[in-house]
Order: C-alpha cells, then structure tokens, then sequence
C-alpha cells in the first residue's frame, strides 16, 4: 500500500436534507502530492460533502470515488482514509495515550503507532493527562494523531485549523506539506480565507452548496488587479465596462471608495489607453497582488471581505 496515490473523484454530488439542500451537483477532483483547502462560509455544505465522500452520510445522487472506489468499497479503509471531523468522540476522562490506543485497536492498527504520533504530533509531555482539561489545540492535535494511526495515504480534515495559535498553524501547515509531499491526497476544510491561503496548493470553492471554483490556488488567483485613482471614477467605470474585453466573466471593474477603481482582467496599459480616449483624468495607476480574497471577490461579487482574517 505504501506509496499508493489516491485521487479523489467528486461526481455530480447533491444532498437534501427534507427541504434543505445542503450539496448540489458539484463535481471535483482532489489530487494526491497536494494540499487541497476546501473552502465556504459556514453552512456551505464543507462537511457534509466530507461525510458523503466518507460513506458517513448517503449522497441523494451523485458519487464520490477514492482511488477509484467508493469509500465503502476500499479494502481497508481506516488504512486508506484517515478523517478528522469533530471532537464529539473524544472521552473527556480518557488521556491522550488512552484515546490513541483505543482508537488503535479498534483499527487494527500497532500500539507502537501511538507512541509515534504523540511524538509526532508534540503530544508526548501531555500523553498521560486528561483530554477534558485539554486546550482546543491540543485537541486538534490529538484528533489529527487519530486520523494519522493507519498511516493512510487519504485525509480528510474538516476544519483542523480551528482553535490553532499562529504558531499552530505554522505547525499545522508543515504536517499537511510533509504529508502531501510523500504522495498522499489532503482535502482540508476551512471557512478563513487567509487559512487556505497558507495552508493549500489547490482550493476548491463554495457557497451555498454549490461549486463555486475549483483549481490550484496560483491559476485561480490569476493576474493582479489594477487599482486606479480617478477624479473622474464614474464616467471610467463605464467607458471600461464599455470596452471590457472577453470572456466577460474574468473582466471586472469595482467601485473602491469615491475615486477609486480596482479592474480585473484589464491590465494597465489597456486602461490607460480607455481613459485617454474619453478624456478622464488618472492620478494613480499600479496592480495590487493576486490574493485570495481578490479571488473570492471577482467570482461572487461579494464587497464585504476587506481585512487580511475575512471569513468568507
Ligand atoms: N443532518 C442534517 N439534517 C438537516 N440539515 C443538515 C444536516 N446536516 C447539515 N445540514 C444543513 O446542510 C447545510 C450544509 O451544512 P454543512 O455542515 O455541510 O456545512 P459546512 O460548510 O460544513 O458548515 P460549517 O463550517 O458550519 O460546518 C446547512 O444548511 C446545514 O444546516
């Protein structure tokens, strides 16, 4: 099994729960060798889309494959899938060693894998006190120690980052990079935009149950935006929608305050040249760096995600 790569296949997944349709139609693939950072708002349909993918919950259509296989279908698959949902199965009264080596026998999986990944997982000072007087990321660690104990070449970890200091997180992204840099295939769910945008190479997007992108990061960032300070940002504003070249739906002009402009899929020169054909003034020009948020911006139009934390 060492060494498999296990592509993940969403296809045409939807779920309703009764009137609530939690997943529609979406389709992605989840590539081994890379961190994928699934990202939505709270409610998006992250973790059922997770749980489907798990065999936890039963698609109302649609399929999800790993390897080729449904979940169910593996032949081992606590080896082969390691999830991390939420901290429910975690017995308060039980220590950090206790939890692990529970979890490793009804796995099938050596006791000596629980002394590796306390050490692994820097949970080795605190193996033999009690869960329940635990921090929130040092329960994040002992939940991704359990997804770990198979060894598997798939994870699925919903929301590991919640509850991680700045140091955590720095912790938490050399994990997934070392995992994901011997083969395995690492689907990481987040509702904060600056997490994926440290945490993930490929990010899949969306809202409301539905796709709404789905790439490596550094092709979905795409070309910087163009900033323009203008005394005359109306009348700008719709000589470039006028002239916005296609496809229509990568060129962007939004309003930034009362004299500015930020364009999408327009580069300088070009808006330049707009501007002195209708005679409007330009007091600055320049690019601002591609970034996730921008990203987020241009595909939902949405106008209130501004400071570097944004949840979506
Ligand atoms: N068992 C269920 N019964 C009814 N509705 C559900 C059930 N599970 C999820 N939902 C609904 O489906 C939608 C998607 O929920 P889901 O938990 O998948 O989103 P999420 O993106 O993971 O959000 P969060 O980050 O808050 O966990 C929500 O409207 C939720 O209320």
């Amino acid at each position: 099994m060492t060494g498999e790569r296990l592509p993940i296949e969403v296809s045409r997944l939807t779920k309703r729960f009764g009137a609530v349709t939690a997943v529609r139609d979406i389709s992605f693939t989840v590539e081994p060798g890379r961190v994928t950072g699934f990202l939505g708002p709270n409610g998006a349909g992250k973790t059922t889309t997770m749980r489907m993918i798990t065999g936890l919950v039963a698609p109302t259509s649609g399929h999800a494959t790993i390897g080729g296989r449904p979940y169910a279908r593996l032949d081992r698959p606590s080896s082969t899938v390691g999830a991390l949902f939420d901290a429910a199965a975690v017995h308060p009264g039980h220590t950090a060693r206790d939890h692990l080596a529970v979890y490793a026998a009804m796995g099938g999986h050596p006791a000596r894998r629980v002394t590796e990944l306390l050490d692994r997982l820097g949970l080795t000072a605190v193996a033999d006190r009690r869960v329940g007087g635990f921090s929130t990321g040092m329960r994040q660690r002992l939940n991704l120690a359990t997804a770990l104990l198979g060894d598997p070449r798939v994870l699925l970890l919903d929301e590991p980052s919640n509850g991680l200091d700045p140091e955590g997180m720095a912790w938490l992204r050399s994990l997934l990079r070392g995992l994901a840099a011997d083969g395995r295939t690492v689907l990481v769910s987040s509702h904060v935009l600056s997490e994926v945008e440290q945490l993930a190479d490929d990010v899949v997007v969306i809202r409301g149950g539905e796709l709404v992108a789905a790439g490596p990061w550094s092709r979905l960032a795409g070309p910087p935006a163009a900033l323009v300070r203008t005394p005359d940002a109306a009348a700008l504003a719709a000589a470039l929608t006028a002239a916005g070249p296609d496809p229509a739906d990568a060129f962007q002009v939004a309003a930034v305050g009362v004299d500015q402009l930020r364009v999408y899929g327009m580069s300088t020169p070009e808006i330049a040249a707009v501007a002195a054909t209708h005679g409007l003034r330009i007091h600055e020009l320049g690019t601002e760096a591609a970034g996730l948020e921008q990203l987020f911006l241009r595909l939902t139009g949405a106008a209130n995600t501004t400071s570097e934390q944004a949840d979506l």
